[in-house]
């Protein structure tokens, strides 16, 4: 069994402790090449560290015969289970102190088997934490209580499989363990695509997309998954059941929509049918740059307004321009891009450079309309992007407190909200540090009426107490989000961390109503406890 998820079919072996491939970790020069950049950061990387030197108790529970074969306690697999890959994770794994690693890990393979599990699980009084591709920033898949027997992780990729294509109507019956590159695999040959790609696409699944209302790579628009759903299948330990599979329905509350972000507290959702899309065959990509950071803003608020839709539509500000390599003056840099499967994009790239530049932009010269962008900064944006988590784990052993945040506001509160977020976070891990610290920022997603600025911390930490740090600078941007109206998550999802903010983000009757749903559908309170609801 290899020591973590699926590597989808390579060879190569996951990191049960960081991001992704275990080989593709920045080697030790990399990492004090980078710590040079932080001042106050570790002469030396930590090392890497060995599940041989966890201390693992032996399993609190023994499973009946009629479940062994979907079950491990092997000490690889538990330890892969035991945490996220939030910075937090990350670095209570270096520093040898994960939490609480499940006592085992099961992974069935159809729905039977779930609900088999479930029933045990229930009847020992063990805690059931669904398990995607553990890809959580957010304490989503680790036990952090101590009123339950024994921890299992349910590991739901073996259930991976494109079970039905319905060509006439574009949808497709998925099992929620698929990993994004199986799904896609699964789906080409068809020439369909669901088209969703999260950061965290290579590790992620269907069924952790669907559990935390996952916001993909459209920048307007169609930006969560939500927006791909027309089914949902969940077992649930009060029994299983399907939605109708509808284009549009007005039949009351929606029963996708209690599960959809239920994050593994009311059932374990096992296959879905997703709304697919033709390939794109054409693709127009530029990037502006910009002096101030505010008419940035305007001319993305004009874009987003528009009816050009842009696939892309990412604004850095200077601190990540220069972090992607997509800026070297102090510009801010405007990434946009267009796709569809049908029409030529060129004339709305046109259309919203034209915008750009109204509101000041510089530069923008169109890429043909082909795959790869011509636009040197949209290249190098595109590469950083994709090998950022690698870098963010070296830093982390540099000794570096490193990690991100995102929200969404209206555009009356954005400019503001940025601006104090910037201003109280940095001085709260300063504060928390000594160590000078930076907090970039840059939309990733656009509304016609607001936007979701996504915000990256870098400080030097203090060796051994990187948890408290961290801890204390999330508190800090907590309250600026709370002050200014802002969600507590527009993607990353509620977990355990963003519990307090949820709790005073959300309505009161509303949560009766979660409170309600969780009792009548999990009356043991074994799924996920802490997450959503007590
Ligand atoms: C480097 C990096 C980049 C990221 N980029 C993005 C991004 O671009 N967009 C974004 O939205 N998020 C992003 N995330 C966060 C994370 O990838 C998402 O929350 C993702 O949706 C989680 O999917 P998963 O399969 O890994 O779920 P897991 O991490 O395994 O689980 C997440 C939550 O869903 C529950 N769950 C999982 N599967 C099921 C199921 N079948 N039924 C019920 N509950 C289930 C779990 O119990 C847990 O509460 C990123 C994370 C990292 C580390």
């Amino acid at each position: 069994m290899p020591a973590s998820p699926s590597g989808h079919g390579t060879s190569r072996s996951r990191s049960w402790w960081g991001w992704g491939y275990a080989d593709a970790h920045p080697d030790d020069a990399e990492c004090i090449a980078m710590g040079a950049l932080l001042p106050g950061t570790l002469a030396r990387p930590l090392p890497i560290p060995r599940v041989a030197d966890l201390s693992m108790p032996r399993p609190g529970v023994t499973p009946p015969p009629a479940l062994t074969h979907l079950l491990t306690a092997d000490p690889d697999v538990r330890a892969a289970h035991a945490m996220g890959k939030a910075y937090r994770d990350i670095i209570r794994a270096l520093r040898g102190r994960p939490g609480r690693i499940p006592d085992l890990v099961a992974r069935p393979t159809d729905d039977r088997e779930v609900s088999d599990l479930l029933d045990w699980a229930g009847g020992q009084g063990v805690a059931v934490i669904p398990f995607g591709g553990g890809s959580s920033v957010v304490g989503g898949v680790e036990y952090r209580g101590d009123t339950h027997r024994a921890v299992l992780s349910l590991d739901l990729t073996s259930m991976d499989r494109v079970l039905e294509i319905d060509t006439a109507g574009r949808s497709a019956r998925i099992q929620a363990g698929a990993l994004g590159p199986v799904l896609e695999e699964q789906l080409r040959p068809h020439g369909v695509t669901l088209r969703h790609f999260p950061q965290s696409f290579e590790f992620s699944t269907l069924g952790g997309w669907l559990a935390t209302r996952a916001g993909g790579h459209y920048a307007t628009g169609r930006t969560h998954i939500d927006d791909f759903v027309q089914s949902l299948r969940v077992v649930t330990p009060a029994g299983s059941g399907a939605s109708w599979r509808l284009p549009a329905s007005g039949a009351g509350p929606s029963p996708d929509r209690m599960f959809l972000g239920s994050e593994g507290a009311l059932g374990v959702i096992t296959e879905a049918w997703m709304r697919l899309q033709e390939r794109p065959r054409h693709r127009a990509s530029a990037s502006v740059a910009f002096t101030g950071f505010r008419p940035a803003l305007e001319a993305v608020r004009a874009i987003a307004q528009s009816d050009l839709s842009p696939a892309n539509c990412r604004l850095l500000d200077p601190g990540e321009a220069l972090l992607s390599g997509a800026s070297h003056d102090g510009s801010s840099v405007l990434i946009l891009g267009f796709e569809s499967a049908t029409s030529r994009v060129d004339d709305r790239l046109a259309s919203a450079l034209e915008l750009a530049r109204a509101h000041g932009g510089r530069g923008g010269t169109p890429s043909a309309d082909r795959d790869s962008p011509a636009d040197a900064a949209v290249s190098a944006w595109r590469s950083v992007f994709l090998r950022m988590p690698y870098l963010r784990d070296g830093l982390a052993r540099m000794g570096a407190v490193v990690d991100t945040f995102e929200t969404a506001a209206t555009w009356d509160r954005v400019p503001a909200l940025i601006d104090a977020v910037r201003t109280e976070v940095g001085s709260a891990a300063s504060k928390a540090t000594g160590h000078p610290a930076t907090v970039n920022c840059r939309l990733t997603h656009v509304y016609p009426d607001g936007a979701a600025p996504y915000f990256t911390v870098a400080v030097a930490g203090r060796p051994g107490d990187e948890v408290r740090i961290w801890d204390d600078i999330k508190a800090a941007a907590s309250d600026v989000l709370h002050r200014y109206r802002a969600t507590i998550t527009h993607h990353h999802a509620v977990g355990r961390d963003h519990r307090p903010g949820y709790d005073l983000q959300r309505p009161d009757p509303f949560a009766l109503a979660l409170r309600a749903a969780k009792d009548a559908l999990d009356p043991r309170r074994i799924l996920n406890p802490g997450v959503l609801i007590d």
